[in-house]
């Protein structure tokens, strides 16, 4: 049975202003549970726009966002930092991990913030999470002492910390070479397929975008195809 993960009714993002910009225009989207989607279209399209209101980073001024069959229109600033804590794991171009701490601390972080586990399960869950990614070997290490390829698995563990069941990843293979480009979107559809979360990239990539189960693409904030 299809389970509807993520949906945007009637989406509309307008930045007010004496010349107002409309950032994206009466999106419709359905994303169901398992599903892996790119995200595609010309720079300024609204790509990253539509990714952060289907992550609950932004709100839309028309519309809703409906997450797991609820809707978050009206949500408080606090819910929605709690249901995006605990729903949604994000991936960026620029890895955003913590130079200052090991792998091992950047991907147990969340995990302490959302609380739900003891000390050592958190440290456990960590653990797992990496050698999953193949990084047993560098979880003591610090960010900087990884290749780009090894970052952004560990910016995935972080992504994946709390389990939850829709990842959103924003160019995550803009700063890799083209082979570890394909294995980070190898990487997210198994994690759509065999681990049926529900998975958006956004991609300039035309290729590495044939890889998904489906392909939106968006021109002056638009879904056209
Ligand atoms: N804070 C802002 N103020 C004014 N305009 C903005 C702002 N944020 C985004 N825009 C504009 O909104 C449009 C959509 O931006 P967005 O970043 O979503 O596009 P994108 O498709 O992700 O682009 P790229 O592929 O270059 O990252 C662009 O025209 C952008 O210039």
């Amino acid at each position: 049975m299809t389970e509807t993960a993520i949906q945007a009714r009637n989406v509309t993002r307008e930045l007010p202003g004496p010349v107002p910009v409309t950032l994206v225009r009466d999106i419709d989207l359905t994303v169901n549970r398992g599903e892996f989607v790119a995200v595609t279209g010309p720079s300024g399209s609204g790509k990253s726009s539509l990714l952060y209101l289907l992550g609950l980073l932004d709100v839309p001024t028309c519309g809703s966002v409906w997450l797991q069959g609820r809707d978050t229109a009206g949500l408080s600033p606090d819910a929605m930092a709690e249901l995006r804590l605990a729903s949604i794991g994000f991936v960026f171009q620029f890895h955003f991990l913590l130079p200052e701490f090991t792998c091992q601390a950047n991907v147990e972080i969340p995990i302490r913030r959302l609380g739900a586990l003891s000390d050592s399960q958190a440290r456990k869950r960590a653990a797992e999470l990496l050698d999953s990614l193949e990084l047993a070997d560098h979880r003591r290490k610090y960010p900087d002492q990884l290749s780009g390829g090894q970052r952004q698995r560990v910016a995935i563990a972080r992504a994946l910390a709390n389990d939850p069941p829709l990842v959103l990843a924003d160019e995550p293979t803009g700063n890799l070479d083209t082979r570890t480009a394909h294995l980070v979107f190898e990487l997210f559809r198994d994690l759509a397929h065999r681990q049926n979360r529900t998975v958006v990239v956004v991609t300039h990539d035309a290729e590495l975008a044939r890889t998904a189960d489906r392909r939106i693409h968006l021109v002056d904030g638009r879904i056209v195809d």
